[in-house]
């Protein structure tokens, strides 16, 4: 095995002992006094043999081991699942924490099959290895108690047994870096199964209403799956060989006992059967170790794998202070972009290039006031989304600043600047549950509700919504309807009026984006609907990236 794939192996083990805490817990007394105990009963069962049946103080002894032994295991086993469990909770915190403060730009940039499969397989194969380790640890202390007793018995048994042992450890080392290599290819064709079913559940629509795409969908999973299943089936085919060769190292070793032993040795046909009795009984450590050995290569390939999909989490992750931040209502005075620039990247669409396309945004310089209503309107494509990902300081921009009252935004202070919005964006996202709502937002979201026509739809159960079985327009409004109810200093509402009826595009238009102004707040509002553009205080048009237009409406008449 490469130095590497060992470098790998102990990284993993390294964890468990770490942040596992294997070697704090009871675990490990239990598998010494579990191994002890099995010795002695070996030694027990020897002796009587020896003896030609056991008296009193050996059936107590063999009673002890026995009871000990099997109590011992019980306790292992049970504070082996607690400790199973516990990695498995400090795992899945782990890999949710790391989602939750990622950059945005992971977000769009990645699909998230590999994450499901961190939080899901990685983590049950990494934690799972924690009965391993407790079993195996059990195994090797059997096996240094059997070939102490068995050395008092016979050396060149021990020589033989360790050899044994050795080629058993040798054959996985062989198969390990093979084996290895198809396991991560079938763990990378299981997060495309994930990205696949992503697609099933989110484009049911689509696939039913053209066969061609359903079928070329059901091919694709039909390939990723068989993928799955070969690559694992040829991985645990390798582990196979390599335990296979362990299995034959084992059995010529109990053959050459019977038949070699007594010829290199002076062991006569008493110690001969108790070698072999302690052989027989290492027989199951042996194995244990052997076939637990290809358990630790594909939870160390999960674990490597995990580890990748969170240092791809945690490139520019949000910092501690935005972590921090309060949800405080932080009023303004001033808001204002300086050269403001930013540059999306993809590869390009040549294909068999390492060229990328790029989009760049400004510079931009902007200054917003509280008590605005602006319209940002433009062509598709031409940066709007983009623009409004930087002014609410969910995408840090290239170049340039943002200046909230005159003091940079930064970093750090991003978070406490993010209070200052609010939100309905052209994909927006209902969650069910209330979350992070206080009880005067929830009353005042019952109003919105109540203002915006969804009563009959939907209404607040506890710390839900009763349904979200809404329209697309209606849902839109349930979204608007949480956005007023949070009544930040300012509301974002990116191309809200799309897809409302004209009553309701009327009343966003004529009513409520003024009256959101005239109470002080900075309304801005993605818009495509050209004969509204009079009723804003101000009309951004943006072409290519850039503020093209911008200009201040009269005001409207008392
Ligand atoms: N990762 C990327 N790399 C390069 N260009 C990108 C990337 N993501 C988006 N773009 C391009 O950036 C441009 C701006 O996109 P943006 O979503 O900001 O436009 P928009 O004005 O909001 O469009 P729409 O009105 O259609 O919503 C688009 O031309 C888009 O194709």
């Amino acid at each position: 095995m490469s130095q590497s794939a060992f470098g790998k192996l102990s990284d993993l083990i390294g964890f468990l002992f770490r942040e596992g805490r294997f070697l704090k817990s009871p675990i490990v007394l239990y598998a010494f006094l579990a191994s002890a105990s099995r010795t002695l009963m070996i030694y027990a069962v020897n002796q009587a043999a020896a003896q030609g049946g056991p008296d009193f103080p050996m059936l107590v002894l063999l009673l002890f081991a026995v009871v000990t032994s099997l109590v011992t295991a019980h306790w292992a086993r049970v504070t082996g699942i607690r400790l199973v469990e516990n990695v498995n909770h400090l795992l899945r915190h782990r890999v949710s924490d790391a989602v939750l403060n990622a950059d945005v730009s992971f977000f769009q940039s990645r699909e998230p099959g590999h994450v499901y499969n961190a939080l899901t397989g990685h983590t049950l194969m990494v934690s799972n290895t924690m009965t391993r380790l407790a079993d195996m640890l059990q195994a090797v202390l059997l096996l240094i108690f059997c070939f102490g007793y068995m050395a008092l018995e016979s050396w060149p048994a021990v020589v033989a047994s360790i050899v044994s042992l050795s080629l058993g450890v040798l054959a996985f080392l062989l198969a390990e870096r093979p084996a290895r290599s198809l396991l991560k290819r079938a763990n990378t064709s299981r997060a495309e199964f994930y990205d696949a079913m992503n697609d099933l559940l989110r484009g049911y629509k689509e696939l039913r209403l053209r066969q061609a795409r359903r079928i070329d969908l059901a091919t694709r999973v039909d390939h990723v799956v068989d993928e799955t299943r070969d690559r694992t089936i040829a991985a645990e085919r390798i582990f196979s060989y390599s335990g296979i060769a362990a299995s034959a190292s084992l059995a010529v070793l109990l053959v050459s006992i019977v038949t070699l032993l007594p010829l290199v040795t002076d062991a006569d046909s008493v110690v001969t059967l108790q070698v072999l009795t302690v052989v027989l009984f290492t027989f199951g450590p042996i194995e244990a170790v052997v076939s637990g050995l290809p358990g630790f290569a594909r939870a160390s390939v999960a674990y490597e794998q995990m580890n990748e999909v969170l240092a791809e989490l945690d490139a520019n992750p949000e910092t501690e202070a935005v972590r921090a931040a309060q949800d405080s209502r932080p009023t303004f005075d001033k808001l204002e972009l300086k050269g403001i620039t930013a540059t999306l990247r993809r590869p390009s669409k040549a294909h068999g290039t390492k060229a990328e396309d790029s989009f760049t945004l400004g510079p931009i310089d902007l200054v917003l006031e509280p008590g605005q209503s602006v319209f940002i309107t433009g062509g598709n494509g031409m940066g709007k989304s983009t623009f409004m990902q930087i002014l609410t300081g969910l995408r840090h921009p290239d170049g340039g600043q943002i200046l909230l009252d005159g003091k940079p935004v930064t970093r750090d202070t991003v978070g406490d600047y993010r209070g200052l919005f609010t939100a309905v964006f052209s994909e927006f996202y209902l969650f069910r549950q209330l979350y992070g709502l206080t009880a005067d937002e929830r009353t005042r979201l019952q109003q919105h509700i109540d203002e915006l026509g969804l009563s009959q739809g939907v209404s607040i159960e506890g710390d839900a919504f009763s349904s979200l079985s809404l329209s697309t327009g209606q849902m839109r409004r349930l979204a608007l309807s949480i956005a007023l109810a949070e009544e930040r200093p300012i509301i974002v509402l990116d191309e809200f009026a799309a897809d409302q009826d004209p009553v309701r595009r009327a009343f966003f238009y004529d009513v409520l984006v003024p009256r959101l102004a005239k109470k002080g707040h900075l309304v801005i509002a993605v818009t495509h609907d050209e004969h509204c553009f009079d009723k804003c205080d101000r009309l951004i048009r943006m072409e290519d990236g850039n503020i093209v237009l911008d200009k201040l409406n009269a005001p409207a008449p008392a």
